[in-house]
């Protein structure tokens, strides 16, 4: 039978600008998995919704803000990370004030979705490329 490790709670943003394209940011030298692309977001804390968590953390991360109902729900993924659980949530967003900065990250960069499949992400995040394929229409 599997460890009963704790659900680590994460919520992670996918947004999305005019051309379908969406931002990824690399994990600094410092934290776990380093170098890697991700979503921006983080843990949702003691007390918190995990719309109020991704807008703190939207901001923190990339100096934006994001109202909770421009954020939609799109998929979640379920992995083991280390000895706990991750459970990411995913959303999806298309309008947001401020222009992103890497306040946290090495980098940002705006992809596609071809692109971000070539890109080192960590590995709870295939699916939710995978997800986003379907989500996205293609532009010609
Ligand atoms: N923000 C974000 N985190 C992700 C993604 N995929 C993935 O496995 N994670 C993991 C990495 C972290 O262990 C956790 C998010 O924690 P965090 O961003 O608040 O904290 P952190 O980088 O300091 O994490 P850590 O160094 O303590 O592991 O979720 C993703 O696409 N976006």
């Amino acid at each position: 039978m599997a460890p009963d490790y704790p659900i680590l709670l994460v919520v992670a943003a996918a947004l999305i600008d005019g051309e379908g394209r969406v931002l990824l940011q690399q994990r600094a030298p410092h934290r776990s998995m380093p170098g890697l692309w991700e979503f921006p977001g983080g843990k949702v804390e003691s007390g918190e919704t995990p719309e109020a968590a991704l807008a703190r953390e939207l901001e923190e991360e990339l100096g934006v803000g994001v109202a909770p109902g421009a954020m939609t729900p799109v998929a979640f993924a379920s992995d083991t990370l280390d000895e706990r659980h991750l459970v990411l949530l995913l959303y999806m967003a298309r309008e947001w004030a401020g222009e992103p900065h890497p306040l946290d990250a090495s980098a940002i960069r705006w992809v596609d979705i071809e692109d971000m499949k070539g890109l080192p992400m960590p590995p709870a995040d295939v699916p939710l490329v995978a997800a986003l394929e379907w989500l996205i229409p293609l532009r010609a």
